[in-house]
């Protein structure tokens, strides 16, 4: 849930059959914390697991919580106190950390954790969800992934197979970080993260984060991009869905338009409407290619900070809510890929590198420089 997630396309590839109120100003609701909150997925999974991906939220300890905002990237030692295999010490990053007059170090919450820190209940909670899901898990906080972090893992995907895949993931990642600390930052009344001192009072308004943060390990699959769609709700009626890849032009998408639409749609109707606790949100679909079952991904805030994909946000605020029963939604796919959204441009460019990358960084490739950070972390003496 990350702000500015995706380059915005500037217009809709299609000219919207959303018949569309004029009079109407196109203006957001105000996003409360309460609506922030239902969108965490340890909070909608109960409710809708019959309809998700396989998925197992695991509570972290303020321990491991202090070791995620901790500056630098490094691995906690293994169940048994040892280095994870092929780890080099990265005592000099720590304590050139530790030293560092970081003003985000607020209370010297960095100073507090050993230098080596361990976790070995979560590191086996890890281990027990990677086997029981078959060897490999999709790994989140309690509302993101570490998208942007892809590059620094082997193989360049969010494929987990191990607990150092995960923590390495997770430390890399600036969508984690914005969980950890700026997750109600688009809500009305937000004055900050609480971690600077000037900051604190506006905690009683809008929280500065969960009461508990969750490492959310979902079964891994080979999605096919293509079949990613993003849904657009307003008052409990489904507006609008977008191609979520919206970089790429798939013929058999815009073939298949009408059957999809429908599906989605008999979707929504049949699990999601009324069981979200909010009128307002968005929410991702994938649907399986060959049996064409409907599976959700995730909720995210009906707000500005949620990727609008394929449409303007001004055409979802003014549509026109259809009577009863509701016509199709919208359905936006590209019809070319001259319509491709930022296929010049790698995906997350322009999040910034974790301090130690751009430390390392001297203009290789991406390829080059993320084997060489990743030695950084993980190589033998
Ligand atoms: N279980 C999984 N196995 C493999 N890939 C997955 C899995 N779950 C999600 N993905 C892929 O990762 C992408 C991001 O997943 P997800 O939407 O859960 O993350 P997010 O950080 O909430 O993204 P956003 O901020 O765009 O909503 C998905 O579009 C999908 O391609």
């Amino acid at each position: 849930m990350p702000a500015s997630t995706a380059p915005q396309p500037q217009a809709p590839v299609q000219p919207s059959p959303c018949p569309t109120a004029a009079a109407t100003p196109a203006v957001f609701p105000p996003v409360d914390p309460a609506h922030v909150s239902n969108c965490a997925l340890p909070a909608w999974l109960p409710r809708f697991a019959f309809c998700t991906l396989k998925t197992r939220c695991i509570p972290l300890s303020e321990d491991f919580v202090r070791y995620l905002n901790a500056d630098g990237i490094f691995l906690p030692l293994d169940a048994d106190g040892r280095h994870p295999a092929g780890y080099r010490s990265s005592d000099d990053n720590y304590s050139d950390s530790e030293s560092d007059n970081d003003t985000d170090d607020v209370g010297g919450e960095n100073n507090d954790l050993n230098v080596h820190p361990s976790f070995p209940d979560l590191q086996r909670d890890i281990e027990d969800t990677i086997a029981e899901f078959g060897g490999a898990v999709f790994p989140k906080l309690n509302w993101s992934s570490p998208k942007d972090a892809s590059w620094v893992a082997t193989g360049s995907t969010l494929k987990c197979v191990s607990p150092s895949d995960v923590y390495l993931l997770l430390k890399s990642s600036d969508f984690v970080a914005h969980d950890l600390a700026y997750a109600y930052e688009s809500c009305a009344g937000w004055k900050g993260s609480g971690r600077g001192s000037e900051d604190v009072a506006c905690v009683d308004v809008v929280p500065t984060r969960p009461a508990r943060f969750e490492l959310v390990l979902r079964k891994w699959y080979e999605l096919m991009p293509s079949m990613e769609f993003r849904c657009f709700v307003r008052d409990n009626v489904l507006i609008g869905i977008s191609q979520r890849d919206v970089a790429n032009y798939y013929d058999f998408l815009v073939r298949d338009s009408a059957e999809l639409q429908s599906l989605i749609q008999e979707f929504f109707t049949s699990n999601i409407q009324g069981r979200f606790p909010d009128a307002n949100y968005v929410f991702d679909v994938y649907i399986n290619q060959r049996n064409r079952k409907v599976w959700l991904l995730d909720f995210n805030p009906f707000s500005p900070e949620t990727d609008s994909l394929l449409f303007d946000w001004s055409n979802i605020l003014v549509a026109t809510i259809p009577p009863s029963p509701p016509s199709l939604p919208d359905f936006r796919v590209l019809q070319s890929q001259t319509e491709a959204v930022g296929s010049a441009h790698p995906a997350y460019a322009t999040n910034r590198l974790p301090r130690d990358a751009v430390d390392l960084s001297t203009g290789e490739t991406i390829d080059s420089f993320a084997e060489r950070f990743r030695r950084n972390v993980y190589d033998a003496i």
